[in-house]
């Protein structure tokens, strides 16, 4: 038998030792390294983020990330380091510095897990992860005149129709996006189907929320596929290929159909064929009133817009917009019938006001900030204590370094603001910020309502001498940045929430059940259920 201990040479130490030291050694260096050597140094956090974005990817995967950027902030206060290079912030004063008008902070690279990383070519458009700061500017000019607020009130009648008849089933018995992007609806309630974007969706963003900390491993999976599959790939088949435990999550939606965003591609590239067998010009063409047609018009106005472009901002719709105004109402109704009394008085405002017609069967656009102030009220309440956003909107400190909360960040340096955080801000808020009060937004001045950035649009017309340029309102994110979706959405939700509570009366299916948030960036109630009955005043 040759034991171990026999073939040592005397006097020689076990190998184990100098390897142990040897690895101690270089955990001090990198400890040293990370921790250490930065000016990041002085801002307090938990010790292994300051060593690892490990630390902050594990909390990520926890789905929980609201939470733990309040919990943070009550531990560490105003400035948190979450990971060797990224500090979080809370204060109402550095939102501005990092999100204002004229702020030079590029969105960080934790984005770059939601694209393409430049294999769809380069003049892609991708306004989420887009950093080349010209094409963006470029590209969002030759589309925003489609998204204003002006061209919503164009697209109140395909609101309005399709509303009308959701609306009269879910009497019976409950596709906005589809309506005003291409004038015709998917008819997913008629059919009481579901399609499987909210699934496709939701499955890429597990994916995306994680891989956003690995930029450089996003960019190499997507080149090997890109490769693998001679430039047809997509982020969904990638994502399908490498994470299997994905795949089983968007299997639910391959079974209704293969692919749930077909219906905005076989759209526009029907509109694409009517476009090259006219022999008109583009211009003189009746263009439909929707979404898409705004873009074609602009597209044959201006001759900036290309057709992948169209195509890519009519995906966007659908993709941006389906889940985040789910979220919207849901959140909504949830805290409306969770918090007693206030669904009777929301009823009570909306039959004064139908009483005393202020108020059609289909409320008009403006209706409910002007008419319903209680329900606008807690509409604003509800997107305030639940963010659609849940993590922050990250961003990178500018050449020259800055200096946030008393602490110096030199350039290069990622940080973000948590809208969880910052919407229960005292300072902006009051003492009582983590309490539902939806009342507050009926006290508060057009003076502090301006200066949050949540003045209603009739108060906006008596109030424009103000001066303030101050905004908080983050529920759209802001600045540069901000969600060129914003009058759409709005416009579907505002019309939408008065008419799901004229007619119903809203209660939880079972209500024992565990309310579980998951944040994937957007921050959703995992199998909410809700149901509704006719209210008897209107039955
Ligand atoms: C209630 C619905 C919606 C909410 C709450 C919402 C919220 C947001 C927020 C907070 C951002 C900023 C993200 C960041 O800074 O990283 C954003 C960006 C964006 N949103 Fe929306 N959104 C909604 C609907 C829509 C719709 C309907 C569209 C369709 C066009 C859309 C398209 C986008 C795009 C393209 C961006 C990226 C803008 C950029 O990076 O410059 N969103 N959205």
């Amino acid at each position: 038998m040759g034991g171990y201990a026999e073939t040592l040479l005397p006097g020689s130490a076990p190998p184990a030792v100098p390897t142990t030291a040897f690895l101690g050694f270089l955990a001090l260096l990198w400890i040293i390294l990370t921790r250490e050597a930065t000016p990041l140094r002085k801002i307090p956090g938990p010790f292994l983020a300051s060593i690892t974005r490990l630390w902050i990817v594990q909390k990520q995967r926890s789905f929980q990330r609201p939470l733990v950027d309040i919990d943070l902030h009550k531990k560490y206060g105003p400035i948190v380091r979450i990971a060797p290079n990224e500090v979080l912030i809370s204060s109402p004063q550095a939102f501005r510095t990092v999100y204002g008008a004229g702020s030079n902070f590029r969105k960080g690279d934790w984005y770059i897990g939601t694209s393409a990383c430049g294999w769809s070519g380069d003049d892609n458009l991708d306004f989420l992860n887009e950093q080349n700061v010209e094409k963006y500017r470029t590209q969002r000019r030759a589309v925003g005149p489609a998204y204003s607020e002006a061209s919503m009130k164009d697209l109140e009648p395909q609101i309005d129709e399709v509303l009308e008849k959701d609306i009269s089933i879910m009497r019976q018995r409950a596709d906005c996006y589809s309506m005003t992007s291409f004038s015709k609806s998917k008819d997913l309630v008629e059919k009481n189907e579901v399609d499987g974007s909210i699934h496709a969706i939701h499955a890429a963003w597990k994916y995306m929320h994680v891989i956003g900390y690995f930029p450089l491993l996003h960019r190499a999976l997507t080149a090997v596929l890109h490769i693998a599959s001679s430039g047809s790939t997509s982020i969904i088949h990638m994502i399908n290929t490498f994470f299997p435990f994905i795949e089983r999550e968007t299997r639910g939606a391959k079974t209704t159909s293969d692919n749930p965003f077909a219906f905005p591609i076989l759209n526009v590239e029907a509109r694409f064929e009517a476009r090259k067998s006219s022999s008109l010009d583009p211009k003189s063409q009746h263009v439909p009133n929707d979404i898409a047609g705004k873009l074609f018009q602009l597209q044959a106005d201006k001759g900036v817009l290309k057709d992948h472009w169209v195509m890519n901002m009519v995906m966007t719709n659908f993709g941006a917009g389906v889940e985040t105004t789910a979220i919207v109402v849901s959140t909504l109704i949830n805290n409306i019938v969770s918090h007693p009394g206030c669904q009777e008085k929301v009823h009570a405002e909306l039959d004064k006001a139908r009483k005393e017609g202020r108020i059609g069967k289909i409320p008009q656009l403006r209706e409910m900030k002007e008419q319903l102030p209680y329900l606008n009220a807690c509409l604003m309440e509800s997107m305030r204590m639940h963010s659609v956003v849940g993590m922050p909107l990250v961003r990178v400190v500018p050449e020259g370094g800055v200096e946030l909360e008393g602490k110096w960040l030199p350039a290069g340096t990622t940080v973000g603001i948590n809208p969880w955080v910052l919407c229960r801000d005292k300072f902006l808020y009051g003492e009582d910020a983590d309490e539902w009060r939806p009342e507050r937004w009926l006290e508060y001045s057009p003076d502090k309502l301006k200066y949050l950035g949540m003045l209603p649009y009739a108060m906006a017309a008596c109030f424009s001498s103000l001066t303030s340029t101050e905004t908080y309102s983050v529920s759209f994110g802001t600045g540069a940045r901000s969600c060129p979706g914003k009058y759409l959405a709005q416009a579907v939700y505002t019309k939408m929430i008065p008419m799901l509570f004229q007619d119903f009366e809203w209660s939880y299916t079972n209500p024992e059940a565990k309310k579980v948030l998951q944040c994937t960036f957007s921050v959703r109630y995992m199998k909410l259920m809700m149901q509704w009955k006719l209210r008897e005043q209107t039955a």
